[in-house]
């Protein structure tokens, strides 16, 4: 399976995501930068976390306008999956590949640190290898992660079970503990806690890794056939 790790000028988490992908998934992974115009190559999308353009205007609002946005819109219409990590989330949230918005930390304070987060929805292509309700440990780093969506937005995601991952002990005032969330067709996932960044326990959890390996095993079930 061949990934795609989109960059932007200010991502900051390309290298963790390409590390994540090549070195403990041992896929197949290219940084490929903003300016891209094709990405029929790529089976998987991965959008980095970080400060796209300097997160100006807000977090991931000018990355939207970005030329390989188009592309990445067709990937997701084709079914390919996509994943968006922190700035990456914010990214999604913007071109409306996923509802909702981000406002700024409840605390309005840049927070770093490990989390637990719950396994809501096990039944994803990115989520296949947790079990519902299972608890595991990401760690978050943003300043801007509360998750904020209408009335009616929020009883659409939960009747669609589109909340695949909620905080045990919410750190940033996100609506009803949102981490992360999928759209209806279930191949576009954005969360703000990094998955990335819990590939190995010398970082202190390998929790993410299952995330990588999922996303992995439904492409081969889908795309592989044994003669
Ligand atoms: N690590 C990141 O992706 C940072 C996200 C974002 N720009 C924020 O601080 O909210």
């Amino acid at each position: 399976m061949k990934f795609a790790v989109i960059v932007f000028p200010g991502s900051n988490c390309d290298i963790d995501m390409f590390h994540a992908v090549q070195d403990e998934l041992g896929e197949e992974v290219e940084y490929v930068w903003h300016d891209e115009t094709d990405l029929s190559r790529f089976d998987g999308i991965l959008l980095p976390g970080g400060f796209s353009y300097g997160d100006y205007l807000r977090s991931g609002a000018i990355a939207g306008f970005a030329n390989v946005m188009k592309e990445v819109k067709k990937a997701a219409e084709q079914g390919k999956p996509i994943l968006g990590v922190c700035n990456g989330f914010q990214i999604l949230l913007e071109i409306g590949l996923l509802p909702g918005a981000m406002k700024r930390n409840q605390n309005l304070k840049f927070m770093c640190r490990q989390v637990e987060l719950v396994v809501q929805n096990a039944n994803t292509v990115f989520t296949s290898s947790y079990s519902n309700n299972e608890t595991i440990t990401i760690p978050i780093a943003h300043g801007e992660g509360n998750y904020y969506c209408d009335q009616e937005t929020y009883d659409k995601l939960e009747k669609n079970n589109q909340i695949v991952f909620t905080y045990k002990d919410n750190p940033n005032g996100s609506l009803l503990d949102i981490a992360g969330i999928i759209n209806e067709r279930g191949n576009v996932l954005g969360m703000m806690p990094h998955p990335e960044r819990a590939v190995d326990e010398l970082l202190g959890s390998a929790d993410g890794l299952k995330l990588f390996q999922s996303i992995v095993k439904n492409w081969r079930e889908s795309h592989v056939t044994t003669a």
